[in-house]
């Protein structure tokens, strides 16, 4: 006698949620195949070995699974420990790094030298598909000298850039190759403009001290990248589980927000939230239909983000939250 389904269905337990774990992301798998996610990895979301791992994992499964993953990366943190070593004095405004011609040279350093060559060293323990490149190579990302704006007066911030253009045509050339672009976030001058040799000078060993380069928050770079790549999704990770409705003092993660909305929201935001937030921002304003903070400490945030029903972090979407009802 054959035994009924139900002790049969009793028997596969774990193997059957398993099951309904894969087919929950089969409508995320159809919606998203052979779209281009842009994927922020934040400097403080890099700090522990086994979530590194677990991030080139998923990277790679978004790979697997016929999504066309880039990575634009941070390394705040990492930039702070070679200045701190050198004794090269750095602080903030408005959540960007005052960046003095003898910190420009750390800042490439540690982002093209270092952060970028251990991030595709962690990818390609998958296979070969990470390229390496900085935002200088075949004219991705080109600049001009930014300032901030502090209680509405300007203030030199140093050899930080504003991107003024972005030349995708290698990125995509290493996609359609099947690879995984992985771009730090310097930018060449607007060489055009006749910025060149404006704002470096040569470092005392005669090695040039970077005139021609500027230092661009990850965060601006990833958003400017996702909106020259058409990407369906710009996803940035960060230490914190998303935006905080009324941080410090609440830890009420805002977790869908509209362009609109968050405009308004921005003068009140603080440190790196200023940057990250705008990004997303910027993003969804220049087409991206979602933009997303996610928790870079949850093991497999982007897998939940981008392949269950409920999501996770804060999703920014155009116009008015009510407006986008449909976006997830
Ligand atoms: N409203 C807010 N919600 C969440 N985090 C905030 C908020 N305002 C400021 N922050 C701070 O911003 C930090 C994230 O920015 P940052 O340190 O630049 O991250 P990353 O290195 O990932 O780019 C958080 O760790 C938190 O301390
Ligand atoms: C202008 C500016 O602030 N540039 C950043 C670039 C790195 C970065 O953005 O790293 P995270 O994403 O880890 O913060 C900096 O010098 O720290």
């Amino acid at each position: 006698m054959t035994a009924p389904l139900t002790d049969a269905s009793a028997r596969l337990g774990g193997a059957l949620d398993k099951a309904h774990t894969l087919i929950e992301a089969l409508p995320w798998l159809a919606r998203f195949h052979g779209e281009t996610i842009v994927i922020k990895y934040g400097g403080n979301a890099m700090t522990e070995e086994h979530l590194r791992a677990k991030f080139a994992a998923d990277v790679v499964f978004l790979r697997y699974a016929g999504l066309r993953p880039v990575i634009v990366h941070g390394g705040g943190p990492q930039i702070q420990a070679h200045l701190d070593l050198l004794g090269i004095d750095s602080h903030f405004v408005s959540g960007l790094r005052v960046t003095t011609p003898e910190a420009m040279r750390v800042v490439r350093m540690v982002l093209a030298g270092q952060v970028n060559r251990d991030v595709v060293g962690l990818i390609n323990r998958h296979g070969p598909f990470a390229v390496g490149m900085s935002g200088e190579d075949a004219h991705l990302f080109t600049a001009e000298r930014k300032h901030a704006v502090v209680d509405g007066v300007k203030v030199d911030i140093g050899q930080v850039g504003e991107i003024v253009r972005v030349d995708a045509g290698a990125v995509r050339a290493l996609l359609d190759d099947g690879r995984i672009p992985v771009v730090s976030s310097i930018a060449r001058a607007d060489l055009d403009a006749g910025q060149y040799g404006q704002d470096g000078q040569d470092g005392a060993d005669g090695v040039d001290a970077g005139a021609d380069v500027y230092n661009v928050n990850a965060d601006t770079a990833a958003a400017a990248l996702a909106v020259a790549l058409g990407a369906a999704k710009l996803i940035v990770l960060t230490d914190v589980e998303g935006l905080y409705a009324d941080w410090p003092s609440s830890d009420e993660v805002i977790s869908r927000i509209g362009a609109t909305d968050l405009a308004e929201l921005l003068p009140s935001l603080s440190s790196g939230m200023v940057p990250k937030m705008e990004a997303c921002l910027s993003a969804v304003r220049g087409g991206v239909p979602q933009a997303h903070v996610l928790d870079g400490r949850v093991a497999h945030a982007l897998l939940l983000e981008i392949f269950t029903d409920q999501g996770i972090g804060t999703m920014v979407v155009p116009g008015t939250d009510e407006s986008e009802e449909e976006a997830r």
